[in-house]
């Protein structure tokens, strides 16, 4: 019966770049036999997957902002309050072990579970180490990452890497089916989506692109399109005035079918959607949202890039004129798409959840961690 093992407390970040992954791995001990429980922040419940823990449980948090001494004072003030309030939960709930995923929300968990002795880990997404991580690194029993290389977990902290690969949801590795090419002058399927909030620069950018096509490419197209509530009516507008039929929505819970069934996938560059892309294996254009803190978009997207994978777009290259070009040579040059695709097939990891199921488990047990999986370097 599920829950008979014991009770794994997760921690996460309120979004979908940190809550997918932790579901990904929720589905998989849930079915191995164990309780899951989630602690994130007020964001969690919005993300738009269906976490599955038995219990959600909503803890303060803070982004750790510098500026004057009364930020930080808030900073510290915040995040003691939820080291206290983990801690009482912590107690009561009595988890084998403590997984956090990221996020500004996992801290006071982690923190409060190494304080009470109870094993934890951090899972991290990104080829660069997000900051809550770097924060609790030196407390973690286990840091289990995505890539092989992880800028900024430290030489002292590299010790306790374990190379899990990014978990993928169920929903994802059922997408991964063989890529089906378009055929020369027929339907040609564009997804475009900007990652779990969407980005308005696919707003700016596909609709005037589109609009510059030929016709006899632009009546080829079926489109589906990931538009903030806030850009919706202009895109649609944009696209009914060029009779193109898009499908948009803000959100799509089905994406990973979706991904499935596009001949091309327009996209940024978080860390899950590069790990999806390559699951499924379908091609992908990523444009990486630039300026980030880390560049962690730009490192993901090379990396898929850099396998033949898909190609790299940098933001102030991907003007409609560009991408209307490309798209037109992807459509009338289906062997690249095929050749991303298969590329991209091959460095997918869809164990990763089992694999971090498998350490998270030992852990649990008091079992070493199977050595063959140390070794990502810092
Ligand atoms: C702006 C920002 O802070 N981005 C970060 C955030 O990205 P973000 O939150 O966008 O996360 P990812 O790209 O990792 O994941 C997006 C997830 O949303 C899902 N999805 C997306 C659109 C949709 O309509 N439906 C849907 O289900 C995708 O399938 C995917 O699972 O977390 C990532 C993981 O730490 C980081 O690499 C990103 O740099």
């Amino acid at each position: 019966m599920s829950g008979e093992k014991g009770l794994i407390l997760l921690s996460a970040g309120g979004t979908g770049g940190h809550l997918f992954p932790a579901q990904a791995l929720a589905e998989v001990l849930i079915s191995r036999g164990w309780r899951v429980d989630l602690v994130t922040d007020e964001r969690g419940d919005r993300y738009g997957g269906k976490f599955p823990a038995q219990e959600m449980h909503i803890i303060p948090a803070t982004t750790v902002r510098g500026g004057n001494i009364l930020s930080y004072a808030k900073t510290a003030f915040v995040l003691g309050i939820g080291v206290m309030r983990a801690w009482f939960l912590i107690s009561r709930l009595k988890p084998r072990v403590v997984v956090g995923f990221g996020g500004y929300p996992t801290v006071s968990p982690v923190i409060a579970a190494s304080l009470r002795g109870v094993r934890t880990i951090i899972h991290d997404q990104n080829a660069v180490m997000g900051r809550a991580n770097r924060m609790l690194a030196d407390r973690v029993d286990a840091v289990a990452t995505s890539f092989p290389k992880v800028h900024m977990l430290g030489e002292k902290n590299a010790h306790k890497a374990v190379r899990t690969g990014a978990p993928v949801r169920a929903a994802v590795v059922e997408a991964a089916t063989p890529y089906d090419p378009p055929e020369a002058g027929g339907e040609f399927r564009l997804l475009v989506f900007g990652g779990s909030q969407g980005a308005r620069i696919f707003s700016d950018v596909v609709p005037g692109a589109i609009a510059r096509l030929d016709e006899a490419h632009r009546n080829r197209l079926r489109l589906v399109q990931q538009c903030r509530e806030e850009d919706m009516e202009r895109v649609r507008f944009g696209y009914e005035a060029i009779g193109v039929n898009a499908e948009l929505a803000p959100f799509f819970p089905d994406l990973p079918k979706r991904i499935a069934d596009a001949h091309l996938v327009v996209s940024r560059s978080g860390a899950s959607t590069v790990a999806e892309l390559a699951v499924i294996g379908r091609p992908g254009m990523l444009v990486p949202l630039p300026h980030a803190i880390d560049n962690d978009q730009l490192l993901n997207a090379t990396a898929l890039a850099q396998a033949k994978g898909g190609w790299l777009m940098p933001q102030p290259a991907f003007t409609p004129h560009r991408f209307a070009e490309e798209l037109t040579s992807r459509m009338d040059h289906p062997e690249m798409l095929s050749v991303a695709a298969e590329a991209a097939r091959k460095v997918g990891n869809p164990h990763a959840a089992d694999t971090l199921a498998d350490v998270v488990e030992a852990l649990a047990e008091g079992r070493e961690i199977p050595p063959e999986l140390k070794g990502a370097t810092a």
